[in-house]
This record gives C-alpha cells, sequence and structure tokens, in this order.
C-alpha cells in the first residue's frame, strides 16, 4: 500500500490535474490512497470569501469568480473524462456564506466546511478522471478522528487507525481518493487540520495502514539544506532521519508541515518529497536510517517571532514558577517556539510568533497579577522583529566544533546572537537573531557549512589608472577565483563625481560607459543601504583614489561593517590621534583596513613588518628606496634625459602621484617613511620627517600640474650638474628614506659603487630593514615600487586577504 498526496501547486488546473492522474497511475501501484488538497489558491479565495461575510460585506464578486473557476475546472474533466459525479453543493456553500453575512460571524464549525470546499472539489474531479480505474473517494470525515476543535484540530491517531481499517482493508486494491486537510470530531462534526494540514492527513492514512510509504508531491524536487528563496545556492538533501526532518519542518522549512514526520516516525513508514512537475528526479526521503555522513544536513530558519522575558526577584528559586508561565501560555494556546532560562533562575525568555504577541502578554499578565503588583515579578520584557536561525543535523553530536563555527558564522555576518538554544540530542543548535539580518545569517551560515564558496563584495573608489588596471584583473582572474571557489563580486565604481552601483554586479566590459551615465557620486549611506539590500556579507571599500576627503572617512567605513583596502595613503598619514582610532575602528567592527601598497606598491613589505613585529621583532633601523618614479627618473637622467623629461617618462609610466609634485617635493618618500615607522612603533606626525625635496619648495608652490610640468625645465640644467659632479666622484644619486634613532629622514644621497642603493634604479625599490632578528645583516625586500600592474596586483592581495580570519 502507499500512499501519495498531491499539494494545491499540483492540482492547479486541468493541465497539472491530468499530470497528477498519470502520477498516481504510474507510482501508485495496485493499490493507493490518494490525498488531494484543493486546487492552488482555492483555500485562499475561501479563507477570503469568510472574511468578506464576516464583515457583512459583499463578496458577490468573487464568489463569481470562484464558482466561475470550480466549473470551468469540471466541465474541462467532463469534455474529456465524461459526468463528474458527486460533485460537491455550491448551493449549500453559498447558504453557509449568506448566514455568516447576516449574522456577521463565523462559527468555527462553519469556518471549517467553508474552507474545506477545495479539496471536496479536488476529489470529485479526481475520482472521475480515474473512473475508468475504478477509483473510489473516500471520506476523510469517516476515517480521520481528531479532537474536538474545528479549526487546527489534532488527529488521534489509535482511533484513526480503528476507522481506516473499517474502510479499506488489507485486500482491498485499487485507487481511493481522500480530502486532505480534513476529519471529523466525536461529535461527527467536520474539521481541519490547520493550513497545509493534507500533508498530515497523509501522513495519518500511512501511519494507520502502514503504507510501504508516503510520497508527498510538490512544487520542489525536495527538503533543501536551506529556503531556496532565500539562499540561492541551496541544495536537496537525498536523505534524512525523522528526527532532522521534524527539526526542520518546525523550524521554517516550508516543503513540510511540522506535524507530518510523527505519525510516520511512529509507525516507520518513509516520507518522500517529490517534485510532480519533475518525477523523475530522485526526491528527499525520509526514514529511520536517515543518511549520509555529514554532520550538518540543513539551515532553516524562521521569522515574525518576538521574544519575552520574564523576570524578577520573585523568580529566583521558586519552584513551579516557569510551569505557571508556561501554564498560562498553554492555557490561552499560544504556541511557544524556543525557551531559554538564565543559569541564575532570574529569568525565563521564550519566543512565541508575533501574531499571538497580545495573547501571551493578556495571559502573563493575569497569570502574574499579584506578584507584579508586589514588584516581585518585572513588567515583561518583548522584543519583536525577531528570527530563529537553525542548523539541523542528526551527525552534530559526533562532531566538535560546529557550535564554533555556526557562531562565528554568525559573527562574520555582523549578527548578533540574542539567544540560543540547543536540544540535549545535539541534532539542532538555534540562534535567535533580529529579524532584518535572518537574511545574511543563513547566508554566512550556508556558505560556511554547504556551499564553501566565500564571496567579496567590492566598492571600489577610484577607476583611474591604479583603480582601472585592479578592474583588468578582477576580470582576467574570474575563473580562478571560481577553481578556487572565491565568488569576487564588483558592485560598484565611482570617480570623484559619479557612482556607479548595480545589483547585478557591475559588467567588466561596461563599466566606463555606464559610470559616464550615472548621476551622484559617492555617499557612504548609499552604499550602506546598497549591502543591506543585498545582503552582502563581506562588502569591501577599496580606495584607489588620493583623496584626503575619503581617506578620513576610513573610520565610518569601518565602523559601517565595509572592510576597507586602501592605495591611497592619505589615512595612515594623517595625525597620529586617526592613525589610532583607524586601527581601534577595524578591530572593534572586526573588518579588515588593509593598505599593502602603501608602501613599495604590490612589494610585501608591511605585512611582512607586522608580522616580524607581531612575533617580538624590534626596528634597529632602516634604509631603502621608497620611490618608483624617483628610482626611475634618477636612473634615466644617469642615462642623458632630463629632469623634466625623465619626470614626464615616470608620469607616462604611471610611476609617479597623481601629482607628481607629490614625488617631486619628497612628501611621497615621507609617507611611505612615516608609515613604516608607525608600524614599527614610533609616534610620529609627517611634520616630524626631515624631507629634502629633489625641487625646491617655492618652486612646487603654487601651480598646477600642467603649469609645474611646463616650468620643469627651469631646473634641468641645475639638477644635471649635480648629477653630474656626483659621477665624477664614482657616485650616483639615489633617494633615501631613512630611520635611525627614531629620527626620520628623506632626502638626495650620493652613493658609491659598494653601497647596497647604487644598483637601485628603473622604477625599484629596496628596503633594508636592521632589527633585532635581522642584524648584523638587514632584511631586504627589493623590487619594483611603483606602476599600475604591480600597485593593482597589491590592493587585488589586500582583497583577497579580507576572506581570512
Ligand atoms: N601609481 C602607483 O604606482 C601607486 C599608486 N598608489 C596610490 O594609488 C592611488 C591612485 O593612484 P592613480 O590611479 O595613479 O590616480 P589617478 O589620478 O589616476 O586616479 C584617481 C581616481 O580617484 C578618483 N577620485 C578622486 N577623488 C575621489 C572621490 N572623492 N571619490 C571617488 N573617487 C575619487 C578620480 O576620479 P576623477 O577622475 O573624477 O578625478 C580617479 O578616478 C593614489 O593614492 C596613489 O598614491 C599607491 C601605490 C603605487
Ligand atoms: N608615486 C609613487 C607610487 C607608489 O607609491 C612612487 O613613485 O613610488
Amino acid at each position: 500500500m502507499r500512499v501519495l498526496k498531491f499539494g494545491g501547486s499540483s492540482l492547479a488546473d486541468m493541465a497539472c490535474l491530468k499530470r497528477v492522474r498519470s502520477l498516481i497511475l504510474n507510482y501508485g501501484g495496485d493499490k493507493a490512497v490518494v490525498v488531494l488538497s484543493a486546487p492552488g489558491g482555492m483555500t485562499d479565495s475561501l479563507v477570503s470569501l469568510v472574511q468578506i461575510a464576516e464583515k457583512g460585506d459583499d463578496y458577490i464578486t468573487q464568489w463569481d469568480a470562484f464558482v466561475s473557476r470550480s466549473e470551468g475546472l469540471r466541465q474541462e474533466v467532463e469534455s474529456e473524462y465524461g459526468e463528474v459525479l458527486d460533485w460537491p453543493q455550491l448551493g449549500q456553500l453559498r447558504e453557509k456564506l449568506e448566514g455568516v453575512k447576516l449574522l456577521k460571524q463565523c462559527p468555527a464549525a462553519v469556518n471549517a466546511y467553508v474552507i474545506s470546499f477545495g479539496e471536496r472539489i479536488s476529489v470529485a474531479l479526481m475520482v472521475s478522471m480515474l473512473k475508468t480505474h475504478n477509483a473510489k473517494a473516500l471520506d476523510a470525515a469517516a476515517c480521520i478522528k481528531t479532537n474536538l476543535e474545528h479549526l487546527d484540530s489534532e488527529v488521534d491517531l489509535d482511533r484513526t487507525k480503528a476507522e481506516v481499517r473499517q474502510h479499506i482493508n488489507e485486500k482491498d486494491d485499487g485507487i481511493f481518493v481522500m480530502t486532505g486537510f480534513t476529519g471529523s470530531n466525536a461529535e461527527g462534526e467536520l474539521t481541519t487540520l490547520g493550513r497545509n494540514g493534507s500533508d498530515y492527513s497523509a501522513a495519518v492514512m500511512a501511519a494507520s495502514l502502514n503504507a510501504d510509504i508516503c510520497q508527498i508531491w510538490t512544487d520542489v524536487d525536495g527538503v533543501y539544506s536551506a529556503d531556496p528563496r532565500l539562499i540561492k545556492k541551496a541544495t536537496k538533501v537525498e536523505r534524512l532521519s525523522y528526527k532532522e526532518a521534524m527539526e526542520l519542518a518546525y523550524f521554517g522549512a516550508k516543503v513540510l508541515h511540522p506535524k507530518t514526520i510523527l505519525p510516520c516516525a511512529k509507525t516507520n513508514v518513509p516520507c518522500e518529497i517529490k517534485n510532480t512537475h519533475d518525477p523523475d528526479v530522485p526526491g528527499s526521503l525520509i526514514s529511520s536510517q536517515g543518511g549520509g555522513d555529514e554532520p550538518v544536513k540543513a539551515l532553516s530558519s524562521l521569522d515574525k517571532l518576538a521574544m519575552l522575558t520574564v523576570s524578577g526577584p520573585g523568580m529566583k528559586g521558586k519552584v513551579g514558577m516557569a510551569a505557571r508561565v508556561f501554564g498560562a501560555l498553554a492555557n490561552d494556546k499560544v504556541s511557544i517556539v524556543l525557551i531559554t532560562q538564565s543559569s541564575c533562575e532570574f529569568s525565563i525568555s521564550f519566543c512565541v510568533y508575533e501574531h499571538d504577541l497580545s495573547l501571551a502578554l493578556n495571559a502573563l499578565e493575569s497569570a502574574f497579577e499579584l506578584e507584579t503588583q508586589a514588584g516581585l515579578i518585572e513588567p515583561v520584557e518583548v522584543r519583536k522583529d525577531l528570527a530563529i536561525v537553525t542548523l539541523v543535523g542528526d551527525n552534530m553530536k559526533s562532531h566538535k566544533g560546529l557550535a564554533a563555527k555556526f557562531f562565528a558564522s554568525l559573527s562574520q555576518a555582523q549578527v548578533n546572537v540574542v539567544a540560543i538554544a540547543q536540544d540535549s540530542t545535539e541534532s539542532a543548535i538555534s540562534a535567535v537573531v533580529s529579524g532584518d539580518l535572518c537574511k545574511d545569517a543563513m547566508k554566512v551560515c550556508h556558505e560556511n557549512f554547504f556551499t564553501h564558496v566565500p564571496s567579496i563584495d567590492v566598492f571600489l573608489l577610484g577607476c583611474g589608472l591604479v583603480g582601472k588596471e585592479l578592474i583588468k584583473q578582477l576580470e582576467k582572474q574570474q575563473a580562478w577565483l571560481a577553481n578556487r571557489n572565491i565568488k569576487l563580486n564588483l558592485y560598484g565604481v565611482a570617480n570623484s563625481r559619479q557612482c556607479l552601483l548595480s545589483h547585478e554586479g557591475v559588467a567588466f566590459e561596461q563599466w566606463e560607459s555606464q559610470l559616464k551615465q550615472a548621476n551622484d557620486g559617492f555617499e557612504l549611506n548609499e552604499l550602506e543601504q546598497f549591502v543591506k539590500r543585498n545582503h552582502l556579507i563581506n562588502p569591501v571599500i577599496v580606495d584607489c583614489s588620493s583623496s584626503e576627503q575619503l581617506a578620513d572617512q576610513y573610520t565610518d567605513f569601518l565602523k559601517a561593517g565595509f572592510h576597507v583596502v586602501a592605495a591611497n595613503k592619505k589615512a595612515n598619514t594623517g595625525d597620529m590621534a586617526y592613525y589610532r582610532a583607524l586601527q581601534q575602528a577595524a578591530q572593534s567592527s572586526g573588518r579588515k583596513f588593509l593598505y599593502e601598497t602603501n608602501v613599495g606598491a604590490g612589494l610585501p613589505v608591511l605585512d611582512n613588518l607586522q608580522l616580524l613585529f607581531g612575533a617580538g621583532d624590534e626596528l634597529l633601523s632602516f634604509s631603502g628606496i621608497l620611490s618608483g618614479s624617483l628610482s626611475y627618473m634618477f636612473g634615466a637622467i644617469e642615462d642623458g634625459l632630463s629632469l623634466s623629461e625623465a619626470t614626464a617618462q615616470a608620469k607616462r609610466n604611471g610611476f609617479t602621484e597623481p601629482d607628481p609634485r607629490d614625488d617631486l617635493s619628497g612628501t611621497d618618500v615621507a609617507r611611505k617613511l612615516l608609515i613604516i615607522a608607525r608600524e614599527s612603533g614610533l609616534e610620529l606626525e609627517l611634520s616630524d620627517i626631515k624631507v629634502e625635496p629633489v625641487v625646491p619648495e617655492q618652486f612646487a608652490a603654487g601651480t598646477c600640474v600642467d603649469d609645474f610640468m611646463s616650468q620643469l625645465p627651469e631646473l634641468d640644467a641645475a639638477f644635471a650638474d649635480r648629477v653630474q659632479s656626483a659621477a665624477s666622484e664614482g657616485k650616483k644619486l639615489r633617494y633615501v628614506g631613512s630611520i635611525k634613532e627614531g629620527i626620520c629622514r628623506v632626502g638626495i644621497e650620493a652613493v658609491d659603487s659598494e653601497h647596497a642603493l647604487y644598483d637601485i634604479r628603473d622604477g625599484e625599490n629596496a628596503l633594508a630593514i636592521l632589527s633585532q632578528y635581522y642584524q648584523p645583516k638587514p632584511f631586504v625586500i627589493r623590487g619594483y615600487g611603483a606602476g599600475a600592474e604591480v600597485t593593482a596586483a597589491g590592493v587585488f592581495a589586500d582583497i583577497l586577504k579580507t576572506l581570512s580570519r
């Protein structure tokens, strides 16, 4: 014997009904009980008719639509399969609705009658469609026995078993078609099993008949690792235990009615979820064996919850307080979703559905009226808009560290945990979180437990030389990233005037033209809204501008939950208080502030220094060439170029700062030296760095870049003389930064062929770090220290570092 249940979406129209007919014939075998829901959307129409009638309003438009849909289905069936017998009496239904309208109220028994009408229509249609196969209608009211409640009633399994066996005996073959969602009480009155209760009807029938299987046919392939509407990457779970299925159904897996599993579990009947539209795809099988070694099977979430906390001195050590709290709620039929209690017994917190909140508050108010007056119980504390995220898996008990991973994931998603609960069998861990963060929590947990494809969500500010090259590299590396299971999305690009944000991700081939059409410039608020709306969990602001105004906002970026990756050196060379504030903001927000390219462009300078200092090393002294453009220019001048020609060439090569005066004034090198000094623990300001500029200070002041470049030839002769005079002594000029005994200097040095920096030219940087661990020979880093490619590559590497803990 098999039990097959078809939901409303599988019965929505004639095409669906015909598909279900053939599924019954293919999957039902010789002997099957088929349980049917109402045609999709029909129960909603009936509920709405009751609501309109209860207000005493005219419902004729809705009624006509209901009749036309029902009669339309009947005509279609009759034209192909002959007369539909036992067609439900629409006239009687109308009479009931008229009564409701007149009285402006709908007794529960009448309500049950009206809202269960759709199932009767489905059964009448299907029995007719299967009359050639001798299908018989089975009266659910005669079989399924419930408690006295008319709505949302509970099935009495023992009585039902006895009744079912009266109607179907072991020897009977054939197809029995039964209405889902309904039963009858001890008074013989019609009852309903709660919305979507047809699954429950099917499970009860399967249990009563000790069926071989209970198949729930629906519009999805099975139970998913998370709700696929929330998590696009959710995957089907092929095998589950009854317990896993129950936890999932209870905590929000919409594919299963929470009450469905218990009857099957009690009688050890396997339950299979199958897709009506894709029957060949294997479904999810729920059985006592469960299956699979994975410690975590799925994640579920439940929203629209409120948490109530009952507390006060009268709670402590008082026997029976919990019983009174929950007794009061049970009396008023408030369902409790989750409970936690503090170990000091001072308070009990629990979650209820928001629609039950006022009922719960009233119940508690009357139960504890006297204690509240006496100050023994505090007024009940309420938190609304909450959700529960639950991790489910029978094998969790044999794996350590899953709870830690769960809570680390929530923290990674910047989600605060309001309360937690774990069942003693360790097959479910739940966290109560703010409702608006539920999707973020689900996304990160799903990523960490199932897909293992972490995402990085980039917003690029500044798309000049370095920024543009970065976009090229991001595009080029997409396949490399995909191979390593990393999803790197570029969600926004901005220049100083415009900001392009795209929900689908900025198209690599079109970003320039699209940015041109964007209206306003970058605003942090807008970016925050964008991240919220799109539930992005690893947002990174990448600053490839040289804007001071952006650098001043980094602490706000970090506090707003963004990682910050900066090629821009202005933030780290602001005043010392801001430098400290940045480190502090990164630490307290749990977000990263990364700026490897601030010194040596793509060379691994700062990372190495931080690791060395972290391991207890101390800087003794530093000396090096820190400017790629000056390294290039000084070499080019040795080869015969003038200062102005060499500067223009360095600019064309992308080695100079956006304003080359920053290089020639020594400011850019001073900034880098200051950053090295600060990283090594010196508390200095930019003004503390002693700077000898390449060009006189007054020469650079006041003019714009173009004027400066056109006036620069005035200095060519004097500079050529200086280079020449060094050469006559066998020396070369190098622009060197040094730290000795806490004093930082940058300036031109003439070095001979024995000097380590003699050969450093063509854009190369060289850094010699003499430290406690690296002496008497220093730790040396050498390589190209400027240029769009190496810098963008360094920025890219920083972006990838946001994934590491
Ligand atoms: N070149 C190199 O080798 C290295 C450079 N760097 C650093 O990289 C940064 C970028 O250099 P580079 O690419 O040459 O500079 P560019 O001048 O080529 O590009 C700067 C970009 O920043 C944009 N921008 C300016 N202000 C803002 C703002 N408020 N909001 C958003 N965008 C803004 C500009 O927009 P618009 O066009 O509208 O002005 C432009 O797109 C600099 O800070 C530099 O010090 C670091 C290491 C090495
Ligand atoms: N202008 C800078 C670029 C890197 O920071 C340089 O020349 O080194």
